[in-house]
């Protein structure tokens, strides 16, 4: 840990010292913090005379003097919860900007009583922080990473909420005064928080909220266990038969409004979304992105990026004719790798002559040839392939129905939070596409990946590289920690 330093790291493990936590649980402790980690909890050095030890507390911030209670100790470092801030950071922090009750003991936002510009700086650093620590890659690789793209949306952008609950304990003292609790987890606990609202959320789930609640708190008694509820926000589906518009005292329904706004809480219902003009439609248990408002902006950047690279923006701008030798070619074809139901193999598509998408999901597979369909597009020169990345990519690529030519290809790499598996990177760098768009909710596991890329190509003697073009966080998550990153590399 930076904040520790690096003799005082070495230190503690010569002497064995990394697990001797210096005060005993539940001891309150008075702190001055010094930074943010990248999931937004604070850092603070024990004062002295105590040993170097960090402990993390959540919803507090750098120059804030806090109390804290230690409740969990770790490798050189505790946690804590917070008491209370003696001395505020004004005016970064301003309480009544939150708009939660739940704020400060829930664990889903942890920036509530920030500006949205200071979330949006924190984010960058978190994207800086992380190439810088998890990438291997020399600094002079590293381009600056650009301004996070803000979201339109800062509250009531979330589209889908996963309340859970636990059921009663079978017998005891505890089972007597015990109440079901439906809703989040508490911020560094595992017991359940009761919400009855969330603010990130969509009008129509926090509409839903009560009745859901209502239904699991009348029926408790016939689980047997603790259970997961999914709320998801949709567009109205139009009906496929026109016999479907018949309502059913015979005469034919009202016209649906095709933009009005549903919850759907069934996994296997479908849900519509759209994005900029294209239509999305998937089962609600499979992923799609969780805040609509930002994903025409995402899409139109990860276009934008590939066609027309900052070097030759750069060179417009100041008058510059670019010489066609210096000019890449424009690709012509796409791979969207974790493609989901499609997200950027449909928005892209228009800009490709050939589009393949390769997906784990068998069921987000269907629903992105449903979308072909759904919205016009030729299945000619589209194929969708259900399996893993790192098990069909390198045979995709070389099967001979489907030729993608690696100069005039681009790959959009958007794996899971894990990232993505080395054997996959392995067949990337030797296919050497023209052009690499790594998108990631992980921005440690992006950087890795990005490293171990860019490490691999120059290792493997085919004389193609890389270069790191540009960087940039995008506010999937507006008041949490969380931040989606957008890695482009271009073959040179
Ligand atoms: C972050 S999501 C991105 C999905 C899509 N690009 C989008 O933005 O809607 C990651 C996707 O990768 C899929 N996935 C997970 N492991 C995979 C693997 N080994 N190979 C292919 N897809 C995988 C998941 O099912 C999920 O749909």
């Amino acid at each position: 840990m930076a904040l520790l330093g690096s003799s005082a790291v070495e230190e503690a493990a010569r002497s064995r010292t990394e697990h001797v936590a210096p005060m005993p649980l539940y001891d309150e402790i008075e702190l001055v913090v010094s930074e943010l980690s990248s999931n937004g909890e604070s850092m603070s050095l024990l004062p002295s005379p105590y040993p170097p030890w960090v402990v993390m507390v959540p919803f507090a911030l750098p120059g804030e003097t806090i109390r804290a209670r230690v409740y969990r100790h770790g490798k050189m470092h505790s946690y804590g919860d917070l008491i209370s801030v003696i001395a505020p950071n004004n005016p970064l922090r301003d309480d009544s900007r939150v708009k939660c009750k739940y704020f400060g003991a829930c664990g889903g936002c942890q920036y509530q009583m920030l500006s949205y510009e200071t979330q949006l700086e924190l984010k960058k650093r978190v994207v800086e922080k992380a190439y810088e620590s998890f990438s291997g890659l020399e600094s002079i690789v590293v381009p600056s990473v650009l301004p996070t793209i803000a979201s339109p949306k800062q509250y009531g952008y979330r589209t889908k909420i996963t309340p859970h609950f636990d059921v009663p304990p079978k017998s005891g003292a505890k089972s007597k005064d015990w109440e079901v609790r439906i809703g989040f987890d508490q911020k560094g606990r595992r017991s359940v928080m009761d919400i009855e609202e969330c603010p990130i959320a969509t009008e129509v789930l926090n509409q839903e909220l009560p009745a859901t609640r209502d239904e699991v708190k009348r029926s408790i008694s016939t689980y047997k266990r603790g259970a997961t509820l999914l709320l998801r926000d949709s567009l109205v589906i139009p009906p496929k038969d026109p016999v479907d518009a018949i309502a059913s005292n015979g005469k034919p329904a009202t016209a649906p409004n095709h933009d009005e706004h549903i919850c759907i809480t069934s996994h296997k219902a479908q849900v519509r979304e759209r994005v900029g003009s294209t239509l999305f439609e998937f089962p609600a248990g499979s992923f799609f992105q969780n805040n609509n408002s930002i994903l025409e902006p995402l899409t139109s950047y990860v276009r934008d990026a590939i066609f027309s690279p900052p070097l030759l923006i750069n060179a417009a701008a100041e008058g510059a004719s670019v010489p066609d030798s210096q000019s890449p070619r424009a690709p012509t074809h796409l791979v969207d790798t974790y493609c989901g139901s499609g997200l950027f193999s449909l928005t892209l598509s228009p800009y490709f002559a050939h589009v393949a998408g390769i997906e784990i999901d068998a069921a987000s597979i269907r629903a992105a040839k449903h979308n072909l369909a759904l919205n016009g597009l030729p299945e000619s020169k589209h194929a969708f392939h259900a399996g893993k990345s790192e098990d069909i990519f390198a045979s995709v690529l070389l099967s001979s129905s489907e030729t993608f030519p690696p100069q005039d290809t681009v790959v959009v790499i958007d794996p899971p939070r894990k990232g993505c598996d080395e054997s996959f990177i392995d067949q990337v760098v030797k296919f050497g596409p023209a052009v690499l768009v790594y998108v990631s909710c992980n921005v440690h596991t992006q950087a890795r990946d990005v490293g171990m890329l860019l490490r691999k190509t120059e290792a493997s003697g085919e004389g193609t590289k890389y270069v790191l073009e540009s960087l940039r966080g995008f506010d999937l998550f507006p008041q949490t920690a969380h931040v989606e990153s957008v890695a482009v590399l271009r073959r040179r």
